[in-house]
Protein backbone atom coordinates (compact mmCIF):
# COMPACT_ATOMS: atom_id res chain seq x y z
CA UNK A 1 0.00 0.00 0.00
CA UNK A 2 1.14 3.86 -0.72
CA UNK A 3 2.28 5.07 2.12
CA UNK A 4 0.89 9.13 2.54
CA UNK A 5 0.75 11.84 5.04
CA UNK A 6 -2.56 14.00 4.84
CA UNK A 7 -1.99 17.61 5.63
CA UNK A 8 -4.82 19.50 6.30
CA UNK A 9 -5.62 23.63 7.61
CA UNK A 10 -9.39 22.42 7.72
CA UNK A 11 -11.76 19.46 9.17
CA UNK A 12 -12.93 17.61 6.32
CA UNK A 13 -15.86 15.43 6.22
CA UNK A 14 -14.13 12.94 4.05
CA UNK A 15 -10.85 12.55 6.25
CA UNK A 16 -12.96 11.40 9.42
CA UNK A 17 -11.61 8.24 8.42
CA UNK A 18 -8.09 8.85 7.55
CA UNK A 19 -7.60 11.01 10.63
CA UNK A 20 -7.37 8.52 13.55
CA UNK A 21 -5.57 6.34 10.86
CA UNK A 22 -3.11 8.17 9.18
CA UNK A 23 -1.12 11.18 10.13
CA UNK A 24 -3.35 14.46 9.63
CA UNK A 25 -1.86 17.99 10.95
CA UNK A 26 -2.10 21.41 10.22
CA UNK A 27 -0.12 22.01 7.00
CA UNK A 28 3.42 23.19 8.08
CA UNK A 29 5.01 26.44 7.51
CA UNK A 30 7.13 24.90 5.32
CA UNK A 31 4.52 23.41 2.82
CA UNK A 32 2.84 26.91 3.00
CA UNK A 33 5.58 28.90 1.85
CA UNK A 34 5.36 26.20 -1.19
CA UNK A 35 1.78 26.53 -1.43
CA UNK A 36 1.37 30.31 -1.24
CA UNK A 37 3.70 30.74 -4.15
CA UNK A 38 1.71 28.42 -6.14
CA UNK A 39 -1.61 30.36 -5.40
CA UNK A 40 0.20 33.71 -6.59
CA UNK A 41 2.06 32.34 -9.10
CA UNK A 42 -0.66 30.76 -11.50
CA UNK A 43 -3.77 33.02 -10.13
CA UNK A 44 -5.61 29.32 -10.40
CA UNK A 45 -6.97 29.29 -7.08
CA UNK A 46 -9.31 31.81 -5.09
CA UNK A 47 -7.97 31.45 -2.05
CA UNK A 48 -5.61 30.00 -0.64
CA UNK A 49 -3.92 25.66 -0.75
CA UNK A 50 -5.81 24.30 2.31
CA UNK A 51 -4.54 20.74 1.98
CA UNK A 52 -1.92 18.65 0.82
CA UNK A 53 -1.52 14.75 0.26
CA UNK A 54 1.98 13.49 0.28
CA UNK A 55 2.00 9.99 -1.55
CA UNK A 56 5.45 7.83 -1.59
CA UNK A 57 5.26 5.15 -4.50
CA UNK A 58 7.43 2.18 -4.79
CA UNK A 59 8.53 1.64 -8.15
CA UNK A 60 5.72 -1.02 -8.41
CA UNK A 61 3.18 0.67 -6.93
CA UNK A 62 0.40 3.81 -7.96
CA UNK A 63 -2.85 5.04 -7.85
CA UNK A 64 -6.08 3.52 -9.82
CA UNK A 65 -8.13 6.16 -12.22
CA UNK A 66 -10.01 8.25 -10.47
CA UNK A 67 -11.67 11.58 -10.40
CA UNK A 68 -10.67 14.16 -7.37
CA UNK A 69 -14.06 14.75 -7.10
CA UNK A 70 -16.27 18.01 -5.79
CA UNK A 71 -15.08 18.11 -2.41
CA UNK A 72 -12.52 20.23 -4.07
CA UNK A 73 -11.78 23.35 -5.91
CA UNK A 74 -11.45 22.02 -9.67
CA UNK A 75 -7.84 22.68 -9.53
CA UNK A 76 -5.36 20.59 -8.52
CA UNK A 77 -1.48 21.10 -8.37
CA UNK A 78 1.13 17.60 -8.17
CA UNK A 79 4.93 18.76 -7.27
CA UNK A 80 6.64 15.36 -8.33
CA UNK A 81 9.82 14.23 -6.25
CA UNK A 82 12.62 11.83 -6.67
CA UNK A 83 11.37 9.10 -9.38
CA UNK A 84 9.52 10.26 -12.71
CA UNK A 85 6.49 8.04 -13.15
CA UNK A 86 3.68 8.51 -15.99
CA UNK A 87 0.29 9.97 -15.11
CA UNK A 88 -2.25 8.55 -17.52
CA UNK A 89 -5.57 10.93 -18.52
CA UNK A 90 -8.47 8.61 -19.42
CA UNK A 91 -11.69 10.07 -20.47
CA UNK A 92 -14.58 9.41 -17.94
CA UNK A 93 -16.67 6.66 -18.54
CA UNK A 94 -20.01 8.88 -19.73
CA UNK A 95 -18.28 11.07 -21.77
CA UNK A 96 -16.84 8.00 -23.46
CA UNK A 97 -20.48 7.12 -24.02
CA UNK A 98 -21.08 10.58 -25.52
CA UNK A 99 -18.28 10.69 -27.86
CA UNK A 100 -19.10 7.13 -29.44
CA UNK A 101 -22.97 8.43 -29.96
CA UNK A 102 -23.12 12.35 -30.09
CA UNK A 103 -19.73 13.81 -30.47
CA UNK A 104 -21.30 17.55 -31.15
CA UNK A 105 -22.93 17.45 -27.96
CA UNK A 106 -19.96 16.15 -25.37
CA UNK A 107 -21.00 18.76 -22.32
CA UNK A 108 -24.40 18.77 -22.43
CA UNK A 109 -25.01 15.68 -20.18
CA UNK A 110 -24.56 15.32 -16.59
CA UNK A 111 -21.66 12.89 -15.38
CA UNK A 112 -22.49 10.49 -12.91
CA UNK A 113 -23.03 11.86 -9.31
CA UNK A 114 -20.45 11.66 -6.46
CA UNK A 115 -22.63 9.63 -4.73
CA UNK A 116 -22.45 6.66 -7.50
CA UNK A 117 -18.56 6.33 -6.91
CA UNK A 118 -16.41 5.11 -3.68
CA UNK A 119 -14.31 7.20 -1.71
CA UNK A 120 -10.64 6.02 -1.56
CA UNK A 121 -10.14 7.59 1.40
CA UNK A 122 -8.22 10.63 0.10
CA UNK A 123 -11.02 12.46 -0.72
CA UNK A 124 -10.89 10.81 -4.46
CA UNK A 125 -13.46 8.99 -5.78
CA UNK A 126 -12.12 5.55 -7.51
CA UNK A 127 -13.10 4.17 -10.75
CA UNK A 128 -12.23 1.06 -12.07
CA UNK A 129 -12.29 0.12 -15.43
CA UNK A 130 -10.51 2.42 -17.97
CA UNK A 131 -9.58 2.43 -21.47
CA UNK A 132 -5.41 3.68 -21.93
CA UNK A 133 -5.73 2.53 -25.13
CA UNK A 134 -8.98 4.95 -25.93
CA UNK A 135 -7.54 7.21 -28.56
CA UNK A 136 -9.30 10.65 -26.79
CA UNK A 137 -6.72 9.41 -23.57
CA UNK A 138 -3.18 10.58 -22.90
CA UNK A 139 -0.38 10.80 -20.45
CA UNK A 140 2.24 12.81 -18.79
CA UNK A 141 5.80 12.55 -17.80
CA UNK A 142 6.06 13.54 -13.99
CA UNK A 143 9.63 14.81 -13.99
CA UNK A 144 11.21 15.21 -10.46
CA UNK A 145 10.77 18.52 -9.27
CA UNK A 146 8.06 19.56 -11.84
CA UNK A 147 4.35 21.01 -11.41
CA UNK A 148 1.82 19.50 -12.87
CA UNK A 149 -1.63 21.74 -12.59
CA UNK A 150 -4.80 20.11 -14.11
CA UNK A 151 -8.62 21.74 -14.19
CA UNK A 152 -11.52 21.92 -16.10
CA UNK A 153 -12.37 19.56 -18.51
CA UNK A 154 -9.20 17.15 -17.47
CA UNK A 155 -10.74 17.81 -14.41
CA UNK A 156 -14.45 17.34 -14.59
CA UNK A 157 -14.16 14.96 -17.38
CA UNK A 158 -10.88 12.69 -16.99
CA UNK A 159 -9.84 10.16 -14.54
CA UNK A 160 -6.41 10.15 -13.82
CA UNK A 161 -3.70 7.53 -12.08
CA UNK A 162 -0.55 5.96 -12.54
CA UNK A 163 -0.05 2.18 -13.26
CA UNK A 164 0.67 -0.06 -10.58
CA UNK A 165 3.77 -1.60 -12.81
CA UNK A 166 7.92 -0.77 -12.93
CA UNK A 167 7.47 -0.66 -16.72
CA UNK A 168 5.80 2.79 -17.83
CA UNK A 169 4.49 3.17 -21.47
CA UNK A 170 5.54 6.02 -23.63
CA UNK A 171 3.37 5.53 -26.22
CA UNK A 172 1.34 8.29 -25.51
CA UNK A 173 3.63 10.61 -23.29
CA UNK A 174 2.82 14.35 -24.79
CA UNK A 175 5.91 16.11 -23.08
CA UNK A 176 8.46 13.41 -23.56
CA UNK A 177 10.72 14.68 -25.47
CA UNK A 178 10.83 18.00 -23.27
CA UNK A 179 12.00 15.70 -20.63
CA UNK A 180 15.87 15.58 -21.32
CA UNK A 181 17.03 13.92 -17.54
CA UNK A 182 15.49 11.09 -19.31
CA UNK A 183 18.12 10.04 -21.63
CA UNK A 184 20.97 10.76 -19.13
CA UNK A 185 19.05 8.04 -16.77
CA UNK A 186 20.64 4.48 -16.53
CA UNK A 187 20.54 2.97 -19.57
CA UNK A 188 18.32 -0.01 -18.29
CA UNK A 189 15.60 2.73 -17.56
CA UNK A 190 15.28 3.30 -21.38
CA UNK A 191 14.25 -0.12 -22.10
CA UNK A 192 15.68 -1.90 -25.72
CA UNK A 193 18.36 0.43 -26.47
CA UNK A 194 20.10 3.75 -25.49
CA UNK A 195 17.62 6.48 -27.29
CA UNK A 196 14.26 7.15 -25.40
CA UNK A 197 12.55 8.20 -28.94
CA UNK A 198 13.37 4.94 -30.48
CA UNK A 199 11.84 2.81 -27.74
CA UNK A 200 8.59 3.37 -25.60
CA UNK A 201 8.65 1.87 -22.10
CA UNK A 202 10.41 3.70 -19.22
CA UNK A 203 11.81 1.32 -16.17
CA UNK A 204 11.09 2.71 -12.64
CA UNK A 205 13.72 2.14 -10.35
CA UNK A 206 12.95 4.46 -7.45
CA UNK A 207 10.40 5.62 -4.71
CA UNK A 208 8.74 8.64 -6.30
CA UNK A 209 7.11 11.38 -3.51
CA UNK A 210 4.52 13.56 -4.60
CA UNK A 211 2.56 16.01 -2.83
CA UNK A 212 -1.11 16.81 -4.12
CA UNK A 213 -2.19 20.17 -3.47
CA UNK A 214 -5.60 21.30 -3.40
CA UNK A 215 -8.31 23.67 -1.54
CA UNK A 216 -10.95 21.99 0.08
CA UNK A 217 -14.30 23.91 -0.20
CA UNK A 218 -17.10 22.64 2.36
CA UNK A 219 -15.22 23.15 5.67
CA UNK A 220 -16.87 21.17 8.62
CA UNK A 221 -14.84 23.37 11.26
CA UNK A 222 -17.01 21.84 14.45
CA UNK A 223 -16.44 17.77 14.06
CA UNK A 224 -13.58 17.52 15.97
CA UNK A 225 -10.22 18.35 17.32
CA UNK A 226 -6.84 17.52 16.58
O1 LIG B 1 0.71 11.14 -6.93
C1 LIG B 1 0.17 11.70 -7.88
O2 LIG B 1 0.81 12.22 -8.79
C2 LIG B 1 -1.34 11.70 -7.99
C3 LIG B 1 -2.04 11.73 -6.67
C4 LIG B 1 -3.52 11.88 -6.82
O3 LIG B 1 -4.06 11.80 -7.89
C5 LIG B 1 -4.36 12.14 -5.64
O4 LIG B 1 -3.86 12.16 -4.51
O5 LIG B 1 -5.58 12.33 -5.81
FE1 LIG C 1 -6.12 12.45 -7.80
Amino acid sequence: MRAFIHYTQVHIKFSIKLSFTACTAAVPSWLTRITDRICQWTGLFPSAINHVLINEYHPNQGIMPHQDGPAYYPVVAIISLASPVVINFTPHQKLKEQQDTDPQDLLAHELPSPAETENNGSGSQERGATNESDPSSSSLMLMPCSLLIFKDQAYTDYLHGIQDSELHNLDKVENVSQCQELKHLHSDSILGGMSMEEHDTFRRSATRVSLTCRLVLKVHKKLFKI
